[in-house]
């Protein structure tokens, strides 16, 4: 019996109907629906496993709702995440807006989160020293060590201006510019992207960086036991929809 594992959590978050069911859609599925919108109620799950060179690093990805009915659900979601997919419609002002607030959010959490392991950690770190490392096959204390030290690595932001094939198609369409966006992406540490998930423009070089950039931190150190396994496969990925009809 096979099961699914999840390497690295993803999540993504943004105002509604800015586009992340879409962006998922297309990554995933490599199609965009037409028809009326849908909102997304509550979250939706998607395990999406990418080739890296003779690696896989299966993505987890949390699609949450963007209406601010679900704000304190999408809290939850975002808990434990390794990358954040920050989401704003290139054309509507007020999602950069919201963008921003989910920004802070991720930050206030992260600091929160940081300030506790930080301490653990150290305190960890000289009792391992102090024991010596021969205990750790009774003790477990260098790979609890590990796990905080792999706990510290932050969640990181990619901020994603969506819909630019609107923006292609008339340029007056634009409502925060490109510059702007990239200054506030620079000043919050994260990568900026601006995708359409109409024409497919930019989405997999999203998914893959964040991916990559999974591999290249220090998750290195984790052994083979440490991703999470979701349950019975039935595919190479499973998708646990609610939209509203
Ligand atoms: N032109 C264009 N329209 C898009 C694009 N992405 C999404 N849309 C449209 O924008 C609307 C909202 O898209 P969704 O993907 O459902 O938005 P969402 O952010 O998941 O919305 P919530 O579930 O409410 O949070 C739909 O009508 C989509 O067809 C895009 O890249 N280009």
């Amino acid at each position: 019996m096979s099961t699914i594992r999840v390497d690295a959590k993803v999540v993504m978050l943004g105002k509604e109907s800015v586009g992340k069911t879409s962006l998922v859609e297309r990554y995933v599925h490599h199609r965009f629906l037409v028809g009326p919108y849908q909102n997304t109620i509550g979250a939706a799950f998607v395990a999406k496993p990418i080739q890296l060179g003779e690696k896989v690093v299966t993505l987890g990805i949390w699609d949450t709702a963007g209406s601010e009915r679900y704000e304190a659900m999408s809290r939850i979601y975002y808990r434990g995440a390794r990358a954040a997919i920050v989401c704003y419609d290139l054309t509507d002002s007020s999602s950069f807006q919201r963008a921003r607030f989910w920004v802070k959010e991720l930050q206030n959490c992260e600091e929160v989160i940081e300030q506790v392991l930080y301490v653990l950690y150290h305190i960890l770190k000289w009792e391992t020293l102090k024991v010596g490392f021969f205990l750790s096959s009774v003790n477990n204390g260098p790979r609890l060590h590990t796990i905080l030290f792999v706990a510290l690595q932050q969640c990181k932001i990619y901020l994603c201006g969506t819909k630019n094939d609107l923006i292609t198609a008339d340029r007056s369409l634009r409502q925060i510019d490109y510059h702007d966006a990239q200054d506030f992406a620079e000043e919050i540490g994260a990568q900026y992207f601006e995708t359409s998930s109409k024409t497919g423009n930019n989405v997999d070089e999203l998914f893959h960086k964040v991916a990559e950039d999974y591999n290249n931190a220090a998750f290195q150190f984790m052994s083979e036991e440490s991703g999470v396994d979701l349950g019975q496969k039935k595919d190479s990925y499973f998708y646990s929809c609610c939209h509203n009809n």
